[in-house]
């Protein structure tokens, strides 16, 4: 007989495990302070089955990606990889109409050109690798933003951009680059009659 030291589980406490996606969720503690409610997990469909359906059709997948639900998940089944991931860093995301139209794929815009998307993606980045998470931990822990956060924004001169065009942006590398202010300029003609205007006009009110 084997020597090994088995550890005695009640069919009661098996029956609290759930599988989401692979992973296996312990969830004997959490089950009354679930905001769906407790009764879910005692259901026969629920308690000890694989539930990756009904969870997703009725939970985001954030909600596993926050720390006090990580903490439920006990294991993985063996043989077996998780499928379904969050969006990945700086991706556009694929659920309808999550996004604007111009940077969904197939939508071709005469105003976007290749830089905007650059500063798009690099700016997402940055929100998905610094401000996101810095933002779920100040919400678990009540503080204000890191300082860091703030820092790492204005490294790349993203508070002078939020404020608009303008001559604060002179001279500026603007996302490490990608953008180059633009400056526009008018001068007289010699007759003093027009002005040359040099630069790039972005909007014109009602288009006269
Ligand atoms: C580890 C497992 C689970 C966690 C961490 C969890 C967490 C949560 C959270 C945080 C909410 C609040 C709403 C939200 O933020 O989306 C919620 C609501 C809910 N959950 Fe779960 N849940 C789990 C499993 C399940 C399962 C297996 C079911 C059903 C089969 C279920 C059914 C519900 C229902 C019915 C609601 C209420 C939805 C509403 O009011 O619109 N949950 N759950």
């Amino acid at each position: 007989m084997s020597t090994k030291s088995l550890r005695t589980l009640t069919r009661e406490e098996v029956a609290k495990w759930i599988i989401i996606d692979s992973k296996v969720y312990d969830v004997t503690r959490f089950k009354d302070l679930h905001p769906g409610g407790a009764a879910v997990f005692l259901e026969e469909e629920t308690s000890g089955q694989d539930v990756t359906e009904a969870f997703y059709g009725l939970h985001l997948h954030e909600v596993l990606l926050r720390p006090q639900y990580q903490r439920l998940q006990i294991g993985l089944i063996e043989g077996e990889e998780p499928q379904l991931h969050g969006n990945l860093t700086g991706e556009v995301s694929k659920v309808p109409y999550a996004e604007p139209s111009w940077l969904s794929e197939g939508y071709h815009s005469a105003y976007f050109k290749e830089s905007h998307r650059q500063l798009q993606k690099a700016t997402r980045i940055l929100v998905d690798e610094i401000v996101y998470p810095d933002a779920q931990a100040r919400e678990q822990d009540g503080k204000r933003p890191s300082q860091s956060v703030f820092d790492r924004m204005a490294e790349v001169n993203l508070h002078a951009m939020r404020m608009g065009p303008g001559k604060h942006l002179q001279g500026l590398s603007l996302m490490n680059g990608i953008v180059t202010p633009e400056e526009t300029t008018a001068t007289k003609t010699e007759d003093g009659k027009h002005w040359i205007v040099n630069g790039h006009k972005k909007w014109i009110t009602n288009g006269m």
